[in-house]
């Protein structure tokens, strides 16, 4: 759409879109609205943090996560432009571009916002620049919850820590983990809790090793979930970490299937067990305490589950389009 007509291009590097974010949207929304103009969300690829040599930097959402939130949330434009493109434009040059490709005519940032070479573009310079160029523009205060500031880096400290509830407070959604199911050691079924494993990917956080409380989409409908991270320990099976998800109540095969986990809560640490009819016990306690967690949290969040659910409708189906470009390629 965006090149089309003119259109409201709201910045940032967006690791995936937390509650500041989602007020930012709210403004071009509004404003896009009054001007008889479409709106937009314009990220760079790879996250800047990425390109820009913070070697310790792990995102929170993969690029067909955060397309999936963008999706679930509206945004009817989400652009996404390679940041070596334009990590040495000066700031004028980056509008104009924005102009010329984009047919922008309107900016919203965050008030902290910096683009362009050496950062050296900032709300002051927007603020002139597009006052003269007779573009919308507005620079957001930063949005806070209980005194603090919203922020991705916020976020991501508390998704290492395994704040999960404070999390989903800061997103407005839980942290969740889209991926397809793959083969674990067969082992869990003759435990008698059949786990979906999923892979670990580089790019994506994860919150420390332990047993969540987790809400499962799979099979079109919505599973409460016993999530384990970790090593399995009690199984001494080596350094390569494991993320399975056992849906209470489930039967049937998942391998292959994309499914969504999103993490409401950690109820205790991984540990090692002596035996496996130990770690059972264990298991079945967990299980008990997952439904206590999922029952009242499914019935506040039902608004929720049923647009996540919807939306995933159309993005499995591009997840299918997609895997079928790829192979017929
Ligand atoms: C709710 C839950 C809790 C778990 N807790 C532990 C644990 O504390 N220690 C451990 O070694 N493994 C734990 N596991 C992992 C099991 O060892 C694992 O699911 C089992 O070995 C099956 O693995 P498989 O899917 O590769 O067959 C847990 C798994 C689940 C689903
Ligand atoms: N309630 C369930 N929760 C998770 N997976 C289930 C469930 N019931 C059946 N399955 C299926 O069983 C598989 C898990 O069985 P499991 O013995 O743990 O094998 P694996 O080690 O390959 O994960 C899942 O990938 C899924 O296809």
């Amino acid at each position: 759409m965006i090149g089309v007509v003119s259109v409201i291009v709201v910045l940032g590097s967006f690791d995936g879109f937390h509650k500041g974010h989602q007020a930012l949207f709210e403004v071009a929304r509004d404003a896009s609205d009054r001007m008889d103009m479409l709106w937009g969300v314009m990220t760079f690829v790879p996250h800047p943090q990425i390109v820009l040599g913070n070697g310790s930097f792990v995102p929170l959402f993969t690029d067909s996560e955060r397309d999936f939130i963008a999706s679930f949330l509206n945004i009817p434009d989400f652009i996404k432009i390679p940041f070596s493109d334009v990590k040495d434009l000066n700031p004028k040059d980056f509008i104009e571009e924005l102009g010329s490709r984009y047919k922008a005519r309107g900016i919203v940032v965050g008030e902290n916002f910096k683009f362009g070479k050496h950062r050296s573009g900032d709300v002051e310079f927007l603020k002139s620049y597009l006052t003269k160029k007779g573009w919308f523009f507005a620079a957001i205060p930063p949005f806070k919850i209980d005194g603090s500031v919203v922020s991705s880096s916020l976020v991501r400290q508390l998704v290492k820590k395994g704040y999960m509830q404070q999390t989903e407070a800061m997103l407005g959604y839980p942290y969740f983990i889209i991926a397809p199911v793959t083969e674990g050691d067969h082992r869990g079924r003759i435990l008698g809790f059949p786990t979906a494993n999923l892979p670990a990917s580089e790019l994506k956080l994860l919150p420390p090793k332990g047993v969540y409380a987790t809400a499962v989409l799979a099979h079109g409908k919505w599973w409460s979930g016993a999530l384990n991270i970790g090593y399995n320990p009690t199984f001494e099976r080596g350094d390569e970490i494991r993320i399975e998800v056992h849906l209470d109540q489930f039967e049937g095969d998942l391998y292959g299937e994309m499914i969504a986990v999103l993490l409401l809560a950690q109820i205790r640490e991984e540990k090692k067990f002596e035996s496996a009819e130990g770690l059972v016990a264990q298991m079945k306690d967990d299980v008990e305490r997952i439904r206590e967690i999922c029952r009242p949290w499914f019935y506040r969040r039902e608004g929720l589950l049923f647009s996540l659910k919807e939306c995933w409708k159309s993005y499995e189906y591009r997840l299918k389009v997609t895997n079928y470009n790829r192979i017929s390629r």
